[in-house]
């Protein structure tokens, strides 16, 4: 059966509604197997497509005559003769999918899949699938369509978002999460044309003519929205050619025993490294692309580009074909390798914190609420909601579910694009594949997800659907997970053994063969005798290069063809990606910043002020000072001392414990700034706040002790002064901590400086100026902390 559908004239028509179904390239250059599906059955057309031939043919066909119909499957039977019996373009040079018989092939060109069909335009004016739903169709991004034929539709939902996919003849029901927890029904019905299908028995069709994808806004009910809409749009995100230098500066080589380069000795001269060599790719939505790679082959740095946190690079990184706006980082998220909470909050209390920072201020309180306790029903950490957090020091829930913890927070605003940087690390296998799992969950809700993975089980492995394989910066694979081993055993790697192929990828990326035989063809006379000896360093740097010059002879045009688009001039793409770091909208006012931060410090604080061995410590002081300064009101040089020792000691206090409480600190804010939680004013005036109130308790009680205990003079004026001075003691020294630990940002250096003792410089003469100089301490030493804090790069 032929099917036929509406088709654009032209190249400019097609390329108008892929720019209107927000994909304005034609980017998957993939190799299919497709099997029609008609009403005689089920045919199997193996072979590629040229999207440059389909768009020629379209619009040679269409010559404006009027007539806005084309026989897809004439076409698409001429592009299957041409395929197979022409010579393809490129062939020598393109490396493509292997056949279906799994074996290497050099014929195919740069291949579109049948996912170009369904550029032509979607037709909104089906009928409503469902009228009692009063559903409002919409048209759908090509990323939705895209992500539907690469990947069955195994669920169709964007956050809150039901999408149902039209078949022929065929009807799937499946539930697919959407959102907050709950599920709902995606319904499909039959239409005239091939669409995909997905059987509830587990068999696959890839098919031709999508021809509606509609999206559903939520049906309104009672129960507001967690997310703006916005939130939700599917991302395809495509880097080219990112190149990453910095500059580090070294020593200059003049000998120190030479007198007369004295001068040189101290000039150090600038060198460039390079750290990503020109890196490519692409992902879709529905999509999990794998970055693998040895130890320091630039995944993190990597991944904090495309996060937005390393501003200077080259090359382009675009999301649905536009480069990075500002609204963009509200769709984005990173979930960093290492994982930064208040140990002391439980799970709950950090979600639902980040919740309450994070998610959009015309969402109620209470909305915010629910949807962190959606989220912790998602990743399955319901069970041990109560629990710690914990860190190295403070026992709480386990590794795997601190991990959770992060991803967590990172997906409650529901992105569209979720990174991650070696989620898995340090994690059992078990535990690291419920994370991947949890990833594919996901990424089967539509989000773009890009992960490094330093050491994959197979099982992970095959749970990735792209593969970016680094060394050394350089790029040696990107593609279909599955197309991996193939492309290596092409250009002549063969996994002799049955391994972990992601073992056999990083073995290799680290110049390591398994087939040392492969290699003897291409090694130099002096390499293979230095390998009779054993492995040599030769050797690896010999396989290193035949991987990378092979990625450039056969990889990279193929993957400047997928990642090719219709860039903005450098110019713009610096402003709009300076525009990107630099700008940032709040999702909550300052207020409100400020009322959960002091919220979230005063439940954490509470544990670090008031643990047992702090209390005792200071209790065995109280009672110390009390008994050796006891009734000494008969001697002015007691009560001196008294008073000199009680300074000291509430100086000494609150600069250590700031000291060492600061630099803890340090990379959760870093990093809840850099995801645009809140405003370093905000956080800063929390801490502020917050000394105020719970720094002030234990010296409030040993005042009271010890003023009455010592018998100093008996009325409330003087005591509420001496307690007036100690508390004023209390927060310049907290706030000379602050400033310590905020300038130096090193444990090490902030208690090295302490042992300093420059408490002593703080006179407590009673005087009006001798106030005003506390207050300008106060606040100076403050103003100090927050400028240090300030320098910190994001
Ligand atoms: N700002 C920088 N200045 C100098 N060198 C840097 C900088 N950033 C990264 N590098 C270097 O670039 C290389 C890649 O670092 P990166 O952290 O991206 O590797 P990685 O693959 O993530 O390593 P790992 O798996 O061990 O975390 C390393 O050698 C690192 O030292």
């Amino acid at each position: 059966m032929s099917s036929t559908v509406s088709s654009p004239h032209s190249e400019g028509d097609v390329k108008e509604i892929l720019a209107e179904c927000g994909c304005s390239t034609l980017r998957e250059t993939e190799h299919v197997n497709v099997n029609r599906f008609s009403s005689h059955g089920i045919s199997h057309l193996s072979t590629s497509f040229d999207i440059d031939e389909i768009l020629r043919s379209t619009s040679q066909g269409m010559p404006g005559d009027g007539d806005r119909s084309l026989d897809l499957d004439a076409s698409i039977s001429k592009k299957s003769n041409s395929t197979t019996t022409g010579t393809p373009r490129n062939s020598s040079t393109l490396w493509t999918e292997p056949d279906s018989d799994h074996r290497p092939s050099r014929t195919g060109t740069a291949s579109w899949t049948a996912a170009v069909k369904a550029c032509s335009k979607m037709n909104s004016e089906a009928e409503p699938l469902d009228p009692k739903d009063e559903l409002a169709r919409k048209s759908v991004s090509l990323e939705c369509l895209w992500h539907a034929v690469a990947d069955p539709p195994r669920s169709f939902s964007y956050g809150r978002r039901s999408c149902s996919v039209e078949l022929p003849r065929r009807s799937f029901h499946r539930s697919h999460n959407v959102g907050r927890g709950r599920h709902r029904r995606s319904r499909s019905t039959g239409s005239g044309f091939l669409s995909m299908c997905y059987a509830e028995t587990g068999e696959l069709f890839t098919g031709l003519d999508i021809t509606h994808l509609n999206i559903t806004p939520p049906v309104k009910d009672t129960a507001e929205s967690t997310l703006q809409p916005s939130t939700t749009l599917p991302v395809y995100i495509k880097f080219t050619n990112l190149v990453y230098r910095v500059s580090s500066r070294s020593p200059s080589s003049s000998s120190w025993m030479d007198v007369r380069s004295l001068g040189q000795k101290l000039r150090r001269s600038s060198l460039e490294k390079i750290i990503l060599h020109g890196i490519s790719g692409a992902v879709c939505p529905g999509e999990i692309l794998g970055i693998l790679g040895p130890s320091g082959s630039g995944k993190t740095t990597l991944v904090q580009i495309l996060a937005g946190r390393i501003p200077n690079y080259e090359g382009t990184i675009t999301h649905n074909d536009i480069p990075f706006t500002k609204s963009m980082n509200h769709r984005m998220a990173l979930v960093t390798q290492d994982d930064f909470f208040y140990p002391r909050l439980t799970v709950k209390e950090t979600i639902t914190c980040a919740a309450l920072l994070t998610l959009p201020r015309d969402l109620s309180r209470q909305g915010k609420r629910r949807r962190a306790l959606d989220v912790l029903t998602e990743l399955g950490l319901d069970k041990c909601q109560d629990k710690l957090v914990g860190s190295a020091q403070v026992k709480g829930v386990s590794a795997g579910e601190r991990k959770r913890v992060s991803i967590g927070c990172e997906i409650l605003t529901d992105p569209t694009l979720l990174l991650l940087d070696e989620p898995t690390s340090g994690l059992d296998s078990v535990t690291a594949l419920s994370i991947v799992r949890i990833l594919r969950n996901l990424s089967h809700s539509g989000k773009t997800i890009i992960s490094t993975i330093r050491q994959p089980s197979s099982v992970i492995f095959h749970m990735l659907d792209k593969i970016l394989l680094l060394s050394d910066g350089h790029p040696l694979f990107f593609g279909s997970r599955n197309k991996a081993i193939g492309y290596f055993e092409y250009i002549g790697f063969h996994p002799t053994f049955a391994s972990n192929p992601a073992d056999f990828l990083i073995d290799l990326a680290s110049g390591i063969t398994h087939d040392l035989e492969d290699l003897q063809r291409e090694c130099s006379p002096s390499v293979l005798n230095e390998r009779k000896r054993g492995r040599t360093a030769d050797e690896h740097s010999h396989v290193e290069k035949i991987v990378k010059d092979a990625y450039l002879a056969h990889m990279l045009q193929e993957t400047r063809y997928k990642t090719s688009n219709r860039n903005p001039n450098s110019a713009q793409r610096l402003q709009i990606s300076r525009e990107t770091v630099e700008r940032r909208q709040w999702s909550t006012s300052w207020l409100q910043q400020f009322i959960i931060l002091a919220h979230r410090a005063l439940r954490d604080r509470r544990h670090e002020n008031f643990r047992a061995p702090r209390v005792l410590e200071i209790l065995a002081v109280t009672i110390f000072a009390s008994l050796i300064w006891w009734n000494s009101s008969n001697s002015i040089e007691n009560q001196a001392g008294l008073l000199f020792f009680s300074t000291i000691i509430w100086a000494y206090f609150p600069l250590s414990g700031a000291i060492h409480t600061f630099p803890l600190e340090r990379d959760m804010v870093r990093k809840e700034m850099a995801s645009g939680m809140y405003r370093l004013s905000a956080y800063f005036f929390a801490q502020f706040v917050i000394d105020m109130s719970i720094e002030f308790i234990l010296p409030t009680f040993y005042t009271i002790l010890v003023y009455w205990m010592g018998g100093l003079k008996p009325s409330a004026v003087a005591f509420f002064t001496t307690w007036a001075i100690l508390l004023s003691n209390v927060l310049v020294a907290r706030g000379m901590g602050l400033a310590i630990s905020a300038v130096c940002m090193n444990l090490k250096k902030a208690s090295h400086v302490v042992d300093v003792q420059a408490i002593s410089i703080v006179g407590l003469g009673g005087t009006f100026s001798s106030v005003l100089a506390m207050l300008a301490f106060m606040v100076g030493f403050r103003l100090i902390a927050y400028a240090g804090f300030r320098r910190m790069k994001l």
